[in-house]
């Protein structure tokens, strides 16, 4: 087994959240937050700034970006384990503009589109909305059905 390192960035409102929506690449036609893969000469946190200006166009500075979740997925068949630090800011700059891979939209929290968003998101949404830090495992078989899970509450990274 290997490991990917990736990095999730959601951007938060009081009563709203930014997605975006893949159209090219791994997890294509869903929802998601922002983010990809850490490179070599990078920390996490500076791949996850990173990866957010170049998907959705705006800007968030390491002191505003907070760490609340940390998910290993795997995939049945496949021996990389995708390790996916996941953090979130209420403060940013820029305006968001839809570029090649990701298409960015305000949602409404009683408006997340689970339905087309990863299956393990509809889980662990309502503890990062809750304020909640997490870490979690999810096992899936394709890219719809989970096999086995586990999440659970944490105090810190
Ligand atoms: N099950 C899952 N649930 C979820 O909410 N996000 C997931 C997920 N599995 C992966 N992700 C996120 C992590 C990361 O932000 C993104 C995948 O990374 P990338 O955009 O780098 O993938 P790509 O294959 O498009 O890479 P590039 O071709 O290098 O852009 O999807």
């Amino acid at each position: 087994m290997s490991r990917k390192v990736l990095t999730l960035v959601l951007i938060r409102k009081p009563n709203e959240v930014l997605l975006g929506y893949k159209k090219r690449g791994f997890g294509s036609n869903k929802w998601n937050g922002f983010g990809g893969k850490v490179e070599d000469n990078e920390s996490i946190c500076e791949a996850a700034i990173r990866e957010l200006r170049e998907e959705s166009g705006l800007v968030v500075s390491p002191a505003n970006l907070q760490q609340v979740g940390m998910i290993n997925f795997e995939f049945v068949g496949d021996p990389i384990i995708l390790e996916v630090h996941v953090f979130t800011s209420a403060m940013y700059e820029g305006q968001h503009f839809e570029t090649e891979e990701m298409m960015p939209k305000w949602f409404k929290l009683q408006d997340i589109p689970f339905h087309e968003m990863w299956a393990d998101d509809r889980l662990w949404f309502p503890l990062f909305l809750s304020g909640k830090k997490f870490q979690g495992y999810f096992l899936f078989q394709g890219h719809d059905v989970i096999l086995k899970h586990t999440l659970n509450t944490v105090e810190h990274f």
